[in-house]
This record gives structure tokens, C-alpha cells and sequence, in this order.
């Protein structure tokens, strides 16, 4: 016993008092832990929220523990995990590196089988992942927040509830698609993409506002950081500011604060030192180009100061060149309402939003039409042609050429087999993934299945082209499915034409024997709720997704020379899902079907 002596007393009050600095230490430690996993929860109220899911998060995770959930302790947000992993560990403007020691496991979360509640509902949830914001706070949660919960939090009794979820393997098991810090990465690039080609308004997306589209997901200041950085890294220094300047803004009221205006400062200082500096190398360089052009006085640099932008940006082509105006005009006699045809940037961006870019003229010439284009299957049902172009080898949509049904079942045919898209690697060699590109493909051969070769004789049909496949010409069916923000870069689809004979040698054989891509079939599979045009900049049109419809267009003129005035490419998605599908027509196969002409302008 102790009692007897206060020896033995004073003993004990020193145990006690270890214990109770023990104790208070795990305090400590646990509520850091549970402040985390509060955090999680809070975040993911947007979701349920816009979802209409009643049952609370901690409720189906931790039914019967409420006591701290409902606590009002705030999570501790200079210790939390988004700000340790990404944001104070670089100061150097690189939000790709993160905290090497967290990096034990890089893929993290669960599949829709196993945490989606009962009342599940797959048009909310296509919403959801049709929308950028909630995209990026499922990408932040799953990848920086659960990797700090899993590595610190997570324990034999949640192993257990792990073990039940997913089964013995855990949640790292091959068939859960699962993101890792690149998907983060790529979720945080589309929103500053959206922003840069939309010019949406800051305040209003940062409230989960997108383009009209209200959503209950917002953007703290310490992810309008992380934007302005990806913005800073891409060279959009214009972009980085605005992104910095809200950052600070909102860190100056933010509830629960996730960063300080201190830590917004130092960045924003350093973005608006680079877009000055920019903007004034900008325009010494195109005062130099003026000169030794000899653009007439008229031209100052004021005139175009509206395209500062262009030089932060990775394809633009530079200043119209006179001759090749001219030479458009050739093509084109019913120009463009404003913008130079050949300042693609602009044009494409200004298409992207909805605008027109043809005179009213020009679009006075446009129609549609019932057509049966000497095929006698379309005698009976007409194809519903739209002329987007005034010139005769223009572009044109045949509408309802593919029924809801049909595109249902390309989309799961190709549903299995989507890989990341590539494009055609530097100098033609190879085939290489690029930010240029984001979206997902896949390739379907005739003998998949009887509708592909039911949509090659349509194609014929309303084309007249041979698309027969055992003899190359025309290539498998392409599905195409773009993420948030997916888009592709202006581009050509033909693949040999602009290629020098040294770079025809890297390509492969065969793909020279087909001869070039003449035209593209392009269907779309999905409507798009914003966003995902098809732009043509040199054209001054763009095509809207619209589920069943189709764009078709010659890449290569009759004289087999390239029509440039083909390029084209997929503005970004804002918001829902775009499901495109290109078939491809090659060259070779089709000197019965398409005549050949000696002028190279036709
Ligand atoms: O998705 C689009 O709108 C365009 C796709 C495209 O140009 C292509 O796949 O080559
Ligand atoms: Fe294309």
C-alpha cells in the first residue's frame, strides 16, 4: 500500500502527474487526428449536399459516435493535411512536389459499389462527376487529406472496417480507380483551363458558381493558391494573378481559415513581377516583328494589346502574316466579322464561348437540307444535312444519324477497353500522352460487333466514301470520352501531308500505304450540358455535341494537298460528359469514290 507514507505519496502525485503529460500529449495528437477526419467529413458535405443524401456522413461511418463530431472544435488548419502535402512544402512554384514522407501510398479510395448509400442515383451522379469543382475536391480528398488520415489515423479497429469495404487486400486492390497526385494535378489544371479559355468570373466560380451551373462546391483561398501556381507553372502569368489576388482576398475572411494572406503574398508579388515582365517582352517583340514585316503605321501595338495573352500561351501561332491572309481570302470569300482568320488562339477561344464568327453574310448562306446524296437506302429517309460553312468543301453535321440506343451500346463496347488518348509523337515518332490531349479512348474493330459495321455502311451512305476495313480503308472506330475540363488542343487530323520525308520515315509503313486521313466522321455520343464544342478557327464555326448527330469534313483537297483550314480541335468541358466517336477515312481506298484534281486549291 501507499497510503502509509508520504514518501510513497509524493511517488505517486510523479506518476500521475507522467501520466496525465502522457495523456494530455495523446490529447494532443488525437484530436489532430479526428480534426482531420472532421475535416474530411465537412468537406464532403458539398456532395451530399448536392447529392440530397439525408444520412450524414458520420453516421454511416461512425453510427453511434456523434460525441465528437458534434464538438465545436474547428480542425487545426496550420496542421492540416492539403497544407503540409502541397501548398508550405514548396515555395518555389511547383505544386507537383509533394511530402515524400506521405508517400507510402499513393492511390487511395473506394469503389461506387461499396460506399455509394442505398438511395443511389446514377443521372446525380453523372451530374457530380459532370461537375469541375466537386471533381477537384474528390481529387484533394482522396489523394493529400485520406493519404495523411491513412498513414496517421488508421488503426487495427479501422483496418477492420477497411477489411469489410474493400476485403483482405484493402482498398489498394487493382479494380478500384483510384487517384493519385496526378489526377489531383489534372483536376486543378482543368479549372485554371476553364477559367484561361472561358474567362469565367473568378468570384463566381470560387462560389461554385461555373458558367451558371450553381453547385454547393466552393474554392478556399488556400485552393485558389494552388490554382494561381499550376497557372504560374503553365506560363499564364495574367491567369496566375487573378488567381492570387482571390487567394489573398479570401484568406482576408475566411471562417476557418486555410491559409494566411502572409502565405498568399510572397506568390502573388512574384506573378505580378513575371506578367509585367512578360507583357513588356511581348510587346518588343512585336514591335521588332513589325518592323520587319513593314506593317503599315496604323498597326500599333495598342491595336492588339487586347492579345497580350498570346505569348503565355503553349499553341498559339503567332501574328497573322500578310501573305497567308490573302491567301485565305482565296478560299474563303465570305470572311470572318472581326479577328484576323488566321489568329487561331482568339478564334478558337472566341468560338470555345459561343460566339459567331462570320459575317452576316456569310451566315445567310448557311441552311440545312434533306438530302439523299445519291444513295438509295436515303431515298426513303433523308439525311438531315447543316451546312456550317459557306464554301462548297466545308463542314457539314448530319443530324440523328445514330439513334440514343446505338450510342449507348458504342459507349459500353468501348466502356472496357478506354486508355489515356496519345497524340503523334515530335517529328512523327511514335505516339506519346500530352496535356495537349485529355481524354480517355478506345479502338473498336468491325468484328467486335454488327453495329460497327451497320455505322460503316451508314458513313458510306451519307459520304459516299469506301469504308471498307479488311482493306484499309478507313480505320476502326475510335470512342473518345473526355474528363472535366478535356479538351484538345487546335490540331489536323490528317497524319502524312505535313510531314518531311525524314519524318515519314519514322512512321510506320503501313500507315503509309493507307495514304492520309482524307476525312473525318466524327459522331457524338453524349450532349454536353456546357462547354466541348468542336472549334474550327480558321473557319470561324463550331460544331455542339448533340447525341446522334455527326461532323464531317475533307482534311486533304482533291489534290490530295492539306487543307489547313481544317484544324480544328475540342474546347474544354465545363461541365457533364462528352462522348465523341471518329472514324477515320483513309486516302487510298478512294480514288473511285472521290475524283482527283489537278488544281491543288480544290
Ligand atoms: O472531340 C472533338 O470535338 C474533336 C476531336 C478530334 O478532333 C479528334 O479526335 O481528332
Ligand atoms: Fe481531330
Amino acid at each position: 500500500e501507499v497510503f502509509t507514507s508520504t514518501q510513497d505519496l509524493q511517488q505517486v502525485f510523479l506518476v500521475e502527474r507522467n501520466l496525465v503529460d502522457a495523456l494530455a500529449k495523446y490529447l494532443i495528437k488525437a484530436e489532430t487526428r479526428l480534426g482531420r477526419i472532421r475535416r474530411y467529413l465537412q468537406e464532403y458535405e458539398a456532395v451530399r449536399t448536392d447529392m440530397g443524401w439525408t444520412s450524414s456522413p458520420e453516421d454511416m461511418a461512425m453510427s453511434g459516435n456523434k460525441a465528437f463530431i458534434e464538438s465545436d472544435q474547428h480542425p487545426d488548419s496550420t496542421s492540416n493535411a492539403y497544407n503540409n502535402a502541397t501548398l508550405d512544402s514548396n515555395s518555389d512554384f511547383n505544386p507537383t512536389e509533394s511530402d515524400s514522407s506521405s508517400n507510402n501510398i499513393d492511390v487511395v479510395g473506394a469503389s461506387s459499389e461499396t460506399s455509394s448509400p442505398d438511395s443511389f442515383d446514377e443521372a446525380l451522379l453523372e451530374k457530380l462527376a459532370g461537375n469541375p469543382l466537386h471533381t477537384f475536391h474528390l481529387m484533394k480528398r482522396l489523394t493529400v487529406y485520406w493519404k495523411h488520415i491513412d498513414a496517421q489515423v488508421l488503426q487495427e479497429e479501422w483496418n477492420g472496417v477497411l477489411r469489410a469495404l474493400f476485403g483482405d487486400l484493402g482498398p489498394q486492390q487493382p479494380q478500384y480507380l483510384l487517384p493519385a497526385d496526378e489526377d489531383l494535378q489534372g483536376a486543378a489544371q482543368a479549372l485554371v483551363r476553364l477559367h484561361h479559355v472561358y474567362g469565367l468570373n473568378m468570384s463566381s466560380m470560387v462560389r461554385g458558381d461555373i458558367w451558371g451551373v450553381q453547385s454547393s462546391a466552393e474554392l478556399s483561398a488556400q485552393d485558389c493558391l494552388y490554382m494561381g501556381k499550376h497557372s504560374f507553372n503553365l506560363g499564364h502569368y495574367a491567369q496566375s494573378v487573378e488567381w492570387f489576388s482571390e487567394a489573398f482576398n479570401l484568406a482576408g475572411f475566411e471562417h476557418n481559415q486555410t491559409i494566411s494572406q502572409d502565405q498568399v503574398s510572397e506568390f502573388l508579388n512574384t506573378a505580378l513581377k513575371a506578367h509585367e515582365e512578360a507583357q513588356t517582352q511581348f510587346q518588343q517583340q512585336i514591335q521588332q516583328e513589325q518592323e520587319q514585316r513593314g506593317y503599315p503605321d496604323i498597326l500599333t501595338i495598342e491595336n492588339v494589346a487586347g492579345s497580350t495573352e498570346n505569348n503565355e500561351n503553349q499553341w498559339h501561332t503567332t501574328l497573322p502574316h500578310p501573305s497567308a491572309i490573302t491567301d485565305l481570302k482565296d478560299d474563303l470569300p465570305n470572311g470572318f466579322k472581326y479577328n484576323s482568320p488566321n489568329d487561331d488562339e482568339t478564334n478558337f477561344f472566341d468560338l470555345c464561348r459561343g460566339n459567331t464568327l462570320l459575317t452576316p453574310e456569310a451566315l445567310s448562306t448557311l441552311h440545312c437540307r434533306y438530302e439523299h446524296r445519291g444513295s438509295k437506302f436515303l431515298l426513303l429517309m433523308p439525311a438531315k444535312v447543316e451546312y456550317h460553312h459557306p464554301s462548297p468543301a466545308g463542314l457539314v453535321t448530319f443530324h440523328d444519324v445514330l439513334s440514343d440506343a446505338e450510342t449507348i451500346a458504342i459507349k459500353k463496347l468501348a466502356h472496357p477497353v478506354m486508355v489515356r488518348a496519345m497524340v503523334q509523337g515530335v517529328e512523327g515518332k511514335g505516339n506519346t500522352v500530352s496535356s495537349t490531349r485529355t481524354s480517355k479512348v478506345a479502338w473498336l474493330d468491325e468484328s467486335l460487333d454488327p453495329l460497327m459495321d451497320r455505322i460503316s455502311r451508314r458513313i458510306e451512305q451519307l459520304t459516299g466514301l469506301s469504308m471498307d476495313q479488311t482493306r484499309e480503308h478507313s480505320e476502326m472506330l475510335q470512342v473518345a470520352n473526355y474528363g472535366i475540363g478535356g479538351h484538345y488542343n487546335p490540331h489536323h487530323d490528317y497524319l502524312l501531308v505535313d510531314k518531311t520525308p525524314e519524318e515519314l520515315a519514322n512512321i510506320n509503313p503501313r500507315e503509309v500505304l493507307m495514304g492520309d486521313r482524307v476525312a473525318t466522321f466524327m459522331f457524338y455520343l453524349s450532349d454536353v450540358t456546357r462547354g466541348g464544342a468542336t472549334a474550327f478557327p480558321r473557319m470561324g464555326v463550331a460544331v455542339w455535341p448533340k447525341r446522334g448527330s455527326a461532323a464531317f469534313w475533307f482534311n486533304l483537297r482533291r489534290s490530295g494537298a492539306a487543307n489547313d483550314h481544317t484544324l480544328h480541335g475540342a474546347c474544354p468541358v465545363v461541365h457533364g460528359s462528352k462522348w465523341v466517336s471518329n472514324k477515320w477515312i483513309r486516302e487510298r481506298g478512294q480514288f473511285n469514290t472521290r475524283p482527283c484534281s489537278l488544281n491543288p486549291r480544290e
